[in-house]
């Protein structure tokens, strides 16, 4: 049977129906050659089907989706405007202060021929794949099926992205036929679409390798779909730019068991120290959770100053273990456990921290804007029940 036309404007629970314009835009001229939707397995009972999307030129590189169609239509503008981009991600785009190349056991990497001060941006990235996480990890297409609109996809994308493409593929690969879920799997990041998680594939953004003590992190910019690399730290000429892949603050055997599907075994300083440093390093991070547990149990804080002494304890060890960017979410919780207390100053300071960090990690369209609204509305409830008092 004929799959409906999306321009039925399929409702879907992740778009309220009022964002959508009928027929949709993705229904237009905008992707080429026109968008394919295969019928999913369960019909259209659990939604609408997932569609590839193609539009050549994008970012001089080309750009294919797959996805449900009001996700792809949201998308177009101002998103997918290419006269928006800010000339400065264009600049980055062509810096002259890092190449990708070969480096020891780990194939291929980001390297600095210039040096970046804390916080400079380092790369800018555009994606030239998409796919909504759902529709690799789910049964509504079968394997078979995903393989092909994967191919058709890559397919789809400009002659050279398509070989660059290809060549994230790993040559030890067991079964080819699955190369490009591997390369998803492997080199993808996790970004939002409407709120939609999906895998986004990036030329050279997805050749930068791990470090569990990483001097560069990543974030996310959803208005122009481009992912900024930043300094963590400053990073000499020579310098191997790397992030983590797993999330900072894992025990040794957290980071092995997260690590796993990459299929390499970390070498980094931190993962090859001797035991008895790994164990340091470990107690630590497992004492910095259960600090994090007890100050989230109101009934645990007894006083101001018990708050006080697991705030400095905290402190010191992510000092220690050179977390920092953890920082971003402790200090939103030290602001709980203050206001849970009454010491509002002090809450108000870290709020204030926080949401600076949450500016610099995950950028002006961080993700967790709500909730730090909803921790300002909190402490401002609490000050006037103060004042009140
Ligand atoms: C996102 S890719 C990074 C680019 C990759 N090196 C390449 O040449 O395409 C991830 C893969 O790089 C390799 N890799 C990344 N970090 C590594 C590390 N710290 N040690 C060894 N291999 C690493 C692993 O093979 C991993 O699956």
């Amino acid at each position: 049977s004929k799959p409906p036309h999306y321009s039925t404007c399929l409702t879907t629970p992740l778009l309220s129906p009022s964002n959508l314009t009928c027929p949709l835009e993705s229904d237009g001229t905008f992707w080429y050659p026109t968008p394919w939707c295969p019928i999913p397995s369960d019909g259209y009972e659990s939604g609408p089907p997932d569609c590839i999307f193609t539009t050549p030129h994008i970012r001089n590189q080309g750009l294919s989706i797959i996805t449900f169609p009001p996700l792809a239509a949201s998308l177009i503008s101002p998103a997918l405007d290419d006269s928006l981009v800010p000339p400065s991600f264009r600049r980055y785009n062509s810096s002259e202060k890092w190449t990708i190349a070969p480096l020891p056991s780990r194939g291929l990497g980001l390297v600095a021929t210039g040096s970046f001060k804390q916080h400079e941006t380092i790369m800018v990235g555009f994606p030239v794949l998409i796919v909504r996480l759902d529709f690799i990890n789910g049964d509504r297409y079968s394997a078979k099926n995903k393989r092909k609109m994967l191919d058709v996809a890559v397919g789809n994308l400009p002659e050279q992205t398509r070989r660059q493409v290809e060549g994230l593929a790993r040559s030890n690969l067991g079964n080819k036929k699955d190369w490009i879920v591997d390369v998803l799997r492997t080199n993808g990041f996790g970004i939002e679409v409407a709120g939609e998680a999906h895998l986004a594939l990036f030329l050279e953004g997805s050749r930068v390798n791990h470090n569990c003590r990483p001097n560069a992190f990543w974030r996310w910019v959803p208005s122009k779909m481009a992912m900024e690399v930043v300094a963590l730290r400053g990073i000499g000429r020579g310098e191997e730019v790397a992030h983590s892949y797993a999330p900072l603050g894992y025990t040794h055997e957290q980071r092995k068991a997260v690590l796993q599907p990459w299929g390499f075994q970390c070498q980094c300083t931190l993962c090859s120290a001797p035991a008895s440093k790994r164990k340091v390093a470990d107690s630590r991070r497992d004492r910095i959770l259960e600090i994090y547990q007890t100050l989230s149990k109101a009934a645990d804080l007894e006083s101001v100053e018990r708050v006080d002494q697991l705030v400095r304890e905290a402190l010191l060890l992510i000092e220690k273990e050179e977390l920092q960017p953890q920082l971003v979410e402790y200090y939103a919780h030290f602001a709980r456990a203050y206001i849970e207390t009454n010491e509002l100053k002090k809450a108000r300071e870290y709020i204030q921290r926080s949401d600076e960090m949450w500016l610099l990690y995950g950028g002006e369209e961080h993700e967790n804007i709500e909730e730090m609204l909803e921790l300002w509305k909190l402490l401002e409830e609490a000050e006037m029940d103060k004042e009140d008092d």
